[in-house]
Parts: C-alpha cells; structure tokens; sequence
C-alpha cells in the first residue's frame, strides 16, 4: 500500500517541497495530492491521505489520530503577509456586522474568530462560508477573510478605501507569541504501517526546507514570481517574513491558540498535549 502526501497548494508551504527529491519518494510508493488546507484537512481525518501539511486548528480538533513532524510548520511572528480581514470599516466598528470566511481555511477562520471575541470583545458578528472569492464576498457584506494565494491576489488589487489587517500581525500584538497556521501531521497508523518511509519523507522535508531557504532561495523565489506574478523583492520578505520551525515559542503560540478555541467552544475537548513522531522509535508528548 502507498503512503499519499498532502501539499498545501499555496506558496506559503513551497519551502518543505520545492527541494525534495520526489521520484525518490515515489520509487518508495508515495503519491504527492496538492489541495487547498481545507480539502487536506478532510482527507487526513477521513485516511485518504497519511502525511500532509494540515491547519493547525485540524490537528488539534483531531489530535488523538496524528502526530506532529517536529521541526516544521507554517508560522509568523507578527505580520504573515498573506492571511487578511479586508472591510470596509476599521476593525474596531465591526460588530454587528456580517463578515464572510474562506471555504479553503480552518486556522485562519477561528483564528479570526477568537481575536474578534477576545480581544475586541465582539459578540454578535454574522459568519458566512464561501468560496474564496473576493467579487462575491464584497458584494453582501462588511468584510471578508481571504487567505494564501488568494489574498495575496487581492491585497495587489482591493481599492484603497478598504480596510485591511493582517491576522498574525493582530495575534502578536495582543498576545506577544508567535501564530502557527500549518504544521505537519502523519496519521498514527500510516506510522505503523510504513515506519521507513515515514522516516525517508521526513528527511526530504527537512532537507528541502534548509535547501529552499539557502542556496536554493533564488531560484525558488523566481519561479514562484513566474507563476504568480508580483516583484521578486515581494516575495523574498513574504519568505522571509514567515517561520518554518516548530520550537518552544511557536509551542507555546499554538497551545494559547488551542487554549481560546476550547473556551469559546470551537473544539469539544481542550488540548494540552500534542504526540510527537520521533523516528520510529519513543513518541515524545509536548505539552
Ligand atoms: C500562511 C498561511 O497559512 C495557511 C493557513 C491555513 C488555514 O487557515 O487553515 C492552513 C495552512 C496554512 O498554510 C496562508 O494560507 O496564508
């Protein structure tokens, strides 16, 4: 049986592939499914897929199931660059309001929520889930929440009159930690069933993300402008801005993250401890 890799298809999680050795994995039976955070968050739960790059609020709504691939995330102390609250009044005039949410998120919604609740006090905003469309989402409401490639796109094109926060640059501000929107999940019993080649792939990421952050930097950056367009100057400080580690302090973050979302009721249990994959040999426990 193969082992099925998830890969965010947005730039923000290039660094952990853009330098891995794919026909080497495949030779080992992996198979690479590039989908949006959402759909590889349904497909870990459900066991289509064995290892990906998942949001974070999945990983701890389903902690029990996986463990985490140390050392990796997607993360940002302050500014992230490409997860936006765009709307047409300041943030602090947004009660009562109705704001619309990316269907492709899971961190990045909650997260909005519970800066909303916690930290400005909103108890009566209107949530609606669509497509991440930013024509439509304007069209009925006051504000809207984009994230990856698509709110880049549409922070290059929104009119100017529209206010625009970007969530881990509030996060920082009220609570002083770093915000971890993705890390990297294998399922426990993929873990069981393919030890080595769990062990092999977690190599490649870690290797690819040294690689693509170095030497490889420039030539990562290039073709990501190719296909996405933009400066090149853009999309370094957009690298640059974001985290790709998992220590202490990115930690610390996620469980306060995972601390709010259980008291405002998004998740049934709190999370306190989070199984790490070590090798194959003993799981270590985070908490
Ligand atoms: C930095 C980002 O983080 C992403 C946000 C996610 C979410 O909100 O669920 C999931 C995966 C991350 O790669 C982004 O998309 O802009």
């Amino acid at each position: 049986m193969s082992l099925t890799i998830g890969e965010i298809s947005y730039t923000n999680v290039i660094p952990a592939f853009y330098c891995m050795q794919k026909e080497k994995l495949r030779a080992e039976t992996c198979r690479f499914e590039p989908k949006v955070p959402a759909e590889l968050n349904k497909g870990m739960k459900n066991g289509d897929i064995d290892v990906a790059a998942i949001s974070s609020f999945a990983f701890g709504d389903s902690v029990h199931e996986y463990e985490l691939l140390p050392d990796l995330s997607v993360s940002s102390y302050g500014k992230v660059g490409s997860i936006f609250l765009f709307c047409h009044k300041p943030i602090e005039a947004m009660e009562g309001t109705n704001i619309a949410l990316t269907s492709s998120s899971a961190t990045s919604v909650h997260l909005l929520k519970v800066i909303l609740k916690e930290f400005y006090g909103f108890e009566n905003i209107n949530y609606k889930t669509m497509t991440p469309d930013p024509e439509t989402m304007r069209k009925e409401n006051d504000g809207f929440l984009l994230i990856g490639d698509d709110a880049i796109q549409a922070s290059w094109s929104m009119e100017e009159n529209w206010y625009r926060y970007d969530l881990g640059e509030l996060w920082y501000k009220n609570t002083g930690l770093p915000m971890t929107y993705a890390v990297f999940a294998v399922r426990k019993e993929a873990v069981k069933r393919h030890p080595a080649v769990v062990k092999k792939l977690y190599n490649e990421f870690l290797s690819s993300k040294r690689l693509s952050l170095s030497s490889y930097f420039d030539a990562m950056v290039k073709d990501v402008q190719t296909e996405h367009g933009g400066t090149m100057s853009f999309w370094k400080s957009y690298f640059r801005g974001l985290h790709y580690d998992f220590l202490e302090q990115e930690k610390k973050g996620l469980l306060y993250y995972y601390e709010l979302i259980y008291k405002y009721g998004y998740f049934t249990q709190p999370v306190n401890e989070i199984s790490i994959w070590s090798s194959g040999n003993e799981v270590q426990y985070l908490s």
